[in-house]
């Protein structure tokens, strides 16, 4: 997307958004409450209309995206509550179903559904109607809706929302799999910043309707967050310092104090601070 702008009313919630994903990368979009994140994917997904700028998906303006192509997308939104007199594996065979026409020899689809349901973990529940599953259970099932038809483009909007660890890691494990062996593009929006770390090839903060920072986990933190903490003690007292370089300044503590030197702590700044600045920075602005 190119120069995106979108307005409800008289406010202007987009300004100016670009941003280009690769075949086969995982990008997070992460921003406060409010930033604009579901907004972006929504016009990505073609479900909302832009007011300015130029959009491409898999090389189609979403705003003219026919069935073929919308066959090639998925899309878990915040979780949807229909269906709950079907069955797990009876709803993803019968959704299924839509994609068939759309098989091609590079992609076949639909995924199997118990293939599909063993991939998200919920071979013990395949049997279950959606209405008794727990939430975590019923968020997994919308990862499946939302890759049934083996989508290139994958839009996530907070996907694990409500996963304990393990289900978290599992999902995890899935995305990098789809975006690593079927080149499927992953766009994703989540409030967890150990996982936009962990999951994205590349994180986007939108803060007010504006990308403030893009890059990998370790730029991000180099280019904002910067300093690292460095804490030790000599003779009985607590020193505290914020250094850029942390290695050759320990290197100095040691050349000076020698066996004097304890308590030596070095932390570096973390996604955390990083966001934390970014999203400060643009509150003042
Ligand atoms: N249909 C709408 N009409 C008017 N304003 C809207 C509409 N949908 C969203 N907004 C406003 O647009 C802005 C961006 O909302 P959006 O849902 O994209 O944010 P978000 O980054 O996804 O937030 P969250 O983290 O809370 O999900 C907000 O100020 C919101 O109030």
């Amino acid at each position: 997307m190119d120069g995106l702008r979108m307005r409800y009313g008289g406010t202007d919630v987009l300004h100016d958004v670009t941003l280009r994903a690769r075949r086969g990368e995982v990008l997070a979009l992460l921003g406060p409450n409010g930033a604009g994140k579901t907004t972006t994917i929504e016009i990505l997904e073609g479900f909302r209309l832009r007011s300015a700028g130029q959009v491409r998906v898999l090389g189609v303006d979403p705003a003219e995206g026919d069935e073929r192509w919308r066959a090639r997308l998925g899309v878990v939104l915040q979780s949807w509550r229909d269906h709950g007199k079907w069955r797990v594996r009876e709803l993803l065979a019968h959704l299924g179903e839509y994609y068939a026409p759309y098989s091609t020899a590079a992609v076949q689809r639909p995924w199997d559904a118990d293939e599909l349901i063993a991939a998200v973990g919920l071979t013990e529940h395949a049997g279950q109607k959606i209405k008794t599953l727990s939430g975590g259970q019923r968020r997994r099932l919308d990862v499946a809706i939302g890759i049934v038809g083996r989508p290139e483009v994958l839009f996530l909007d907070e996907p694990t929302a409500g996963f304990d660890p393990v289900a978290r890691h599992e999902f995890h494990e899935l995305v990098a799999r789809l975006a690593a062996e079927e080149g499927t593009t992953v766009v994703l929006t989540t409030h967890d910043l150990d996982e936009a770390g962990k999951l994205a090839d590349r994180i986007l903060v939108l803060a007010a309707g504006r990308i403030v920072a893009a890059g990998t986990e370790a730029e991000l933190t180099r280019q904002i967050a910067g300093e690292d903490e460095v804490r030790w003690t000599v003779d009985g007292q607590r020193f505290r310092e914020s250094v850029a370089e942390s290695t050759p300044f320990v290197r100095r503590l040691f050349g000076r104090y020698g066996e004097a030197l304890t308590e030596l702590e070095v932390r570096r700044a973390t996604l955390e601070d990083t966001y934390l600045t970014l999203v400060r920075q643009n509150e003042v602005a």
